[in-house]
């Protein structure tokens, strides 16, 4: 097939998609769809969607007044199809603007994804959409893959580099940790955490109301989820970096020195109501990403630290593997992309071995932990898939074609073919 492959990363948070051959995805939009009151809840035959009256991504967040909003996937994985298929319509014929009958399709999926659901998705493209080729990624290995992809010298072959890594993957709904070992992720050790972007950004949107910052409510959200991507970083040490925080200040009426908190003056336009908001910005400009360390600031059912996550994911891989897991752990999705995430976990998964192997009596034997950032960080699985994609000969051995799917049917896609460099 001559024409790039179509690769569409379906997020809980954001859709990517584009073609293959290119670094970004050329779309980034919501993953909501936002339906007219009356027809929401009707199963309508496929064909008629164009005269649907439905919206999606940022067009849904529009007209949620008037339509009913949902978000299409819940913790990564697809709960209605009905939704799914109008959201891949308007994504393919509306937003990209391709024929999907000229490109393969290249889709995503969660870690623990069902091959019912696989069976599903492979229904829907090659019976209703007539792509010619499907192909399914897992997240992780794509992120994996984007990575070393990202990390080879242009002069450098990547054909033969092993795909060996542990994948922190946070976006806004799930993060998970994938210990991957030559492309295959490591099923009974992949750890789920109940704590993402969203959480996040709900941290900072409760301190911002606890202080009454003066934000209609209808705009916290989205001020929120702002400030928290322009502002927040990892500290080092949280309890050196309150101090900061403080000042004393001269009371100018009693002349006294007391105790303050310093604060940053931010302000923008909020994208829901156009409105200009000005705020003050404290702690939570480092609190907020502190929950991966402290989950119980959020969850109080919940308290184990993501370096600790990462650190059991990787004891409990084969021990063959663990050096090549500690050294190449990898991240991908928007919540990675605080300012010294990489440093921050690194520093922690570091302090856990280390205490380990000092307790073991072997220091000497301690292994390397290396966490690395990703040029391509909050679209490393779409990026993954766009590579892949774009090397023809090796995806022509992975893809499942439409005459497969008509001599095998769904079942054709129960199971992911794992690929190598
Ligand atoms: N610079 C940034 N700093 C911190 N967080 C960010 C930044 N940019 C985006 N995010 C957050 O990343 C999240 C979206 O990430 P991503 O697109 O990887 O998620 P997703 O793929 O939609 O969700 P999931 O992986 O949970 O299915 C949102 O919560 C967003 O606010």
């Amino acid at each position: 097939m001559d024409t790039p492959a179509i690769v569409i990363d379906n997020g809980t948070g954001f859709t990517k998609m584009g073609f293959s051959g290119n670094i970004d995805p050329s779309i980034m939009i919501p993953s909501t769809i936002a339906e007219s009151m009356e027809t929401s809840d009707l199963i309508v035959s496929k064909v008629q969607f164009n005269d649907y009256d439905y919206f999606i991504g940022e067009e849904a967040l529009k007209n949620s007044s008037t339509h009913k909003l949902t978000y299409v996937l819940n913790g990564g994985m697809i709960e209605n199809w009905e939704q799914m298929e109008k959201y891949w319509h308007k994504s393919i014929f509306e937003y990209l603007r391709a024929d999907p009958e000229e490109h393969y399709m290249v889709l995503t999926e969660p870690p623990m994804n069902t091959p019912e659901n696989r069976e599903q998705m492979a229904e829907i493209m090659f019976e209703t959409f007539g792509v010619p080729g499907l192909f399914i990624g897992v997240q992780a290995v794509l992120a994996l893959y984007a990575g070393v992809y990202a990390s080879v010298d242009k002069s450098e072959n990547i054909q033969g580099k092993d795909l060996t890594g542990t994948v922190v993957d946070s976006g806004d709904g799930v993060t998970h940790v994938i210990p991957i070992v030559h492309g295959y992720p490591i099923s009974n050790n992949i750890k789920h955490i109940p704590i993402a972007g969203r959480d996040i950004t709900k941290f900072v949107s409760d301190s911002l109301k606890t202080r009454k910052e003066k934000i209609p409510a209808s705009d916290l959200r989205e001020v929120s989820r702002i400030i928290k991507e322009s502002n927040c970083y990892c500290a080092p040490d949280i309890l050196k970096e309150h101090k900061k925080y403080d000042e004393k200040i001269k009371d100018p009426e009693t002349g006294k020195w007391k105790q303050s908190k310093k604060f940053k003056k931010v302000s923008m336009t909020s994208p829901y109501s156009g409105k200009r908001i000005k705020c003050d910005l404290g702690y939570e400009a480092f609190m907020a990403p502190e929950v991966f360390f402290h989950p119980e600031f959020v969850n109080a059912d919940y308290r184990e630290s993501l370096d600790e996550i990462v650190d059991m994911a990787i004891v409990k891989s084969p021990l063959d593997n663990r050096l090549d897991l500690y050294k190449n752990i990898v991240l991908s999705g928007g919540s990675t992309l605080f300012k010294n995430f990489d440093k921050r976990l690194e520093q922690e998964v570091r302090r856990r071995v280390k205490g380990r192997y000092e307790a073991l009596g072997i220091p000497e034997n301690t292994p390397e932990v290396k966490v690395s950032q990703n040029v391509v960080q909050q679209a490393a699985v779409w990026f993954g898939g766009s590579m892949l994609a774009d090397n023809k000969e090796n995806f022509a051995g992975i893809v499942s074609t439409k005459e497969q799917y008509e001599e095998v049917g769904p079942s054709i896609a129960r199971h992911n073919p794992v690929f190598s460099i």
